[in-house]
C-alpha cells in the first residue's frame, strides 16, 4: 500500500512520544538550574502572598462584624503587604520564565539546525522543507508559550492548591470535605476527555503544518504557477489546506468551550454547596461569618487553579506534541561522518568503483559500476536522462553510500575516511547552485572565505567569468536576491564554477557547468577549464558534448550501467550509444570536436 506523506515523514523524523518528550526537555531545561530555581522560587512566593489574601479578607470581615478598627487596620496593612511581595515576586517570575522558555526554545531550535545540517542527502528527497520550517518555528513557538505561561502556572497552581485546602482544613475540618466533595467529579470529567483532546491538538497541528508546506512550496514554484495559469489550482489547494486548519481548530475550541463551562458549573456547584453548609454551620454558631467569606474565597481560589491545571492539559498535549516532533529532528539519523576515522588531505593514486550497486528506494539507478579515475585524469560521464549520470556523482560526493560494492579513495573504503576532511578535497559544480541573500562576492566567499575580493575577481576574470557577471548593474557587488531569483541561470551557474574554482580543489565535479551559458561566453570558460583541469582530477557529467574535448576519458551509461568507455576517437570509431548520440546531436557529418 502506498504510504502517507505522514508515514514517510515517520521514517525520517521519528516523533518522539509524550513522556519521554517531556522526561528529556526536563532533562534539558535542568541544565539551566538557576533560572529555574528563581522561577520555582518566584511562582511559588507569588501563589503563596495570593493564597493568604482571602484568609485576611476574613479577618476583615470579622473585625467589620466586631467592629474592631484595629483588626480593620491590621488587615489593611497585611493586603498592602501582600499586593507588594506579589509584585515583585511576579516580576522575577516573569523576567525569569521568559529566559528559561526562549533560551529552551532557542537550544532546540539551534540543535535542530545542527541536525538538518548532516543528515544525509536522502533525508530532504522525502522531507517537504515546509513541515520542517513548521516543526522548526510553529513548535517552537508553541513550546515557548507553554514554558513562558504554563508551566508557571503549574507550580502557582500546585501551590495555591496545596496551600488552600492546608487554610481550610486549619479553619474547618468539615467545611473543607463539602469545599471538596465536587473534586472527583471534576477529575474524572477531566480523565475521560484526554483522549479527544490530544487528537484534536495533533490534528491542529498537523494542518498547519501542511500550510507551512504548501507556502514554502508555492513560493519555491511560482514562476511555474504563473506560466501555467494555475494560479486558481493552487488558491483552491492551499484553501482546502486553511480550511482544515480552520475546522481542526473550531473543533478544538469547541471541545475546550464545552470543557469549561461543564467545569464552571462544577465549580459554582461546589460554591453552593459551601454557602449552603457554611450557613447551617453559621446558624449553629459553629464557624464566624469570616470564617464563611473566606471559604467562599478559597473554593474559588482553589477550583481556578484546579481549573486551569486541567486545561493546561489541553496546551502540554499541544506543546509535547511539537517537542517530540522537535526532537525527532534533533535525533534524525545523521549522514555517516566516520568521527575518529582516516582523515585525508590529498588524492594521491586514484577513485575506484568496484562492482557498486545503488539503488534509491527500490529502483536500481546503479548497476554493477566499475570504474577507475586516476590523479589527474579527466573523465567524462555521458548517458541518456535518467541514465544515472548524477547518482554516480552523488556517490563519489559521499551523498549516499552503494548498498554493495565499494569506493576506494587511494585503496581505502570511502566509508572509512571522515567525509569532512574527504569533501575538502572536491569541488561541485552541481546543476542547481544554491545561492544565498548577499552580493555574488559574498556567495563566492561561503564556498572560499580566505581569499579576498580581489583575488576573487582575478580569478574570475582569468577565467573569463567576470564578463557574465559585469553585464550587471553593480557588477560582482550585485545583490542576487533571495535563492538567486535576481540572476539569470547562466550568471548563477557562473558564480558556481567561479566558486569551485575559488576553492581551489584536487578533484571537481561538474554536472552540466555550462548548460545555461550562452555558447559565446561558454568558449571562453572552456578554455579556461581545460588549463584548469589539466592538474586537477575532473568529473564532467553532461550529456551535451560542447566541453567533451576537456576530459580523456569517456564513460558511457545506460539505465545505470556504464556501456561503453573509452576516448572520444575510440568511441566515435565504435559507431555505439556514444555515436549515436553525438550524430543526433551534431548530425552524422563525421566532424570531430577535437
Ligand atoms: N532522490 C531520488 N529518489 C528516487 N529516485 C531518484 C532520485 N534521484 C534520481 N532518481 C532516479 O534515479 C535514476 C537516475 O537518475 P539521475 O539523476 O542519476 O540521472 P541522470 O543521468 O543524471 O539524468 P539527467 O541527465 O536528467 O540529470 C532515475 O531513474 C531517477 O528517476
Amino acid at each position: 500500500m502506498k504510504q502517507t506523506y505522514e508515514e514517510i515523514e515517520e521514517t525520517y523524523i521519528k516523533t518522539l512520544k509524550g513522556r519521554a518528550a517531556l522526561k528529556r526537555l526536563l532533562k534539558d531545561m535542568a541544565k539551566n538550574r538557576k533560572q529555574m530555581a528563581v522561577l520555582i522560587a518566584s511562582v511559588m512566593i507569588t501563589a503563596i502572598a495570593a493564597t493568604f489574601s482571602p484568609l485576611a479578607i476574613g479577618d476583615a470581615v470579622n473585625g467589620v462584624a466586631d467592629r474592631s478598627f484595629k483588626v480593620i487596620l491590621d488587615f489593611s496593612l497585611l493586603f498592602i503587604g501582600l499586593a507588594m511581595i506579589q509584585f515583585a515576586s511576579n516580576r522575577f517570575r516573569v523576567i525569569s520564565s521568559t529566559i528559561l522558555a526562549q533560551g529552551t526554545v532557542k537550544n532546540l531550535r539551534d540543535r535542530s539546525f545542527k541536525s538538518i545540517q548532516h543528515v544525509p542527502i536522502s533525508f530532504f528527497s522525502k522531507v517537504k522543507a515546509g513541515f520542517l520550517i513548521s516543526r522548526m518555528t510553529n513548535d517552537g513557538e508553541t513550546l515557548g508559550e507553554f514554558l513562558t505561561f504554563q508551566i508557571p502556572s503549574v507550580v502557582s497552581g500546585m501551590t495555591t492548591v496545596i496551600l488552600s485546602i492546608a487554610i481550610m482544613l486549619y479553619l474547618d475540618f468539615n467545611l473543607t470535605l463539602y469545599a471538596l466533595i465536587v473534586l472527583p467529579f471534576l477529575s474524572i470529567f477531566t480523565i475521560s476527555l484526554q483522549g479527544k483532546v490530544r487528537k484534536n491538538y495533533l490534528r491542529t497541528r498537523r494542518t498547519i503544518a501542511a500550510i507551512t508546506g504548501n507556502l514554502a512550496e508555492n513560493i519555491s514554484s511560482i514562476r511555474s504557477i504563473k506560466a501555467f495559469n494555475v494560479e486558481s489550482y493552487t488558491e483552491e489547494r492551499f484553501d482546502g489546506l486553511n480550511n482544515d486548519n480552520l475546522n481542526a481548530n473550531i473543533r478544538a475550541s469547541r471541545l475546550s468551550s464545552m470543557y469549561g463551562a461543564i467545569v464552571r458549573i462544577i465549580e459554582y456547584s461546589g460554591i453552593a454547596i459551601v454557602v449552603l453548609a457554611g450557613a447551617i454551620q453559621l446558624k449553629a454558631g459553629l464557624i464566624s461569618i469570616g470564617i464563611l467569606v473566606s471559604f467562599i474565597f478559597y473554593v474559588q481560589e482553589f477550583f481556578d487553579p484546579v481549573i486551569q491545571l486541567s486545561q493546561l492539559y489541553n496546551s502540554y498535549q499541544s506543546s509535547i506534541v511539537g517537542v517530540g516532533r522537535i526532537y525527532g529532528i534533533i535525533d534524525s539519523k545523521k549522514e555517516v561522518q566516520s568521527e575518529g576515522e582516516i582523515n585525508i588531505s590529498t588524492l594521491n593514486d586514484s577513485i575506484v568503483l568496484k562492482d557498486v550497486n545503488f539503488a534509491y528506494d527500490d529502483s536500481d539507478a546503479l548497476k554493477n559500476i566499475n570504474l577507475t579515475i586516476k590523479k589527474g585524469e579527466n573523465i567524462g560521464i555521458v548517458g541518456h536522462t535518467g541514465a544515472g549520470k548524477t547518482t554516480l556523482s552523488n556517490l563519489i560526493m559521499k551523498f549516499y553510500t552503494p548498498q554493495t560494492g565499494e569506493i576506494l579513495v587511494d585503496g581505502r573504503n570511502l566509508s572509512e575516511i571522515n567525509t569532512e576532511s574527504y569533501r575538502n578535497l572536491i569541488s561541485p559544480v552541481l546543476q542547481e547552485p544554491f545561492l544565498f541573500r548577499g552580493t555574488i562576492y559574498e556567495n563566492v566567499k561561503i564556498a572560499a572565505p580566505d581569499k579576498s575580493e580581489n583575488e576573487i575577481e582575478k580569478l574570475a576574470s582569468d577565467f573569463s567569468l567576470k564578463r557574465i557577471f559585469d553585464k550587471l548593474p553593480e557588477g560582482m557587488e550585485t545583490n542576487v536576491g533571495e535563492l538567486g531569483r535576481s540572476l539569470s541561470e547562466g550568471q548563477k551557474q557562473a558564480i558556481a564554477i567561479l566558486r569551485a574554482l575559488c576553492r581551489d580543489p584536487q578533484i571537481i565535479i561538474m554536472d552540466e557547468p555550462t548548460s545555461n551559458i550562452d555558447p559565446y561566453s561558454e568558449k571562453f570558460i572552456f578554455q579556461s577549464l581545460e588549463k584548469f583541469a589539466r592538474e586537477r582530477t575532473l568529473i564532467l557529467i553532461t550529456h551535451r558534448f560542447s566541453m567533451i574535448s576537456l576530459v580523456d576519458k569517456i564513460i558511457v551509461l545506460q539505465d545505470g550501467k556504464i556501456v561503453e568507455s573509452g576516448t572520444f576517437p575510440e568511441l566515435r570509431e565504435k559507431k555505439g550509444i556514444f555515436s549515436q548520440m553525438y550524430d543526433i546531436l551534431y548530425g552524422n557529418r563525421g566532424e570531430s570536436i577535437e
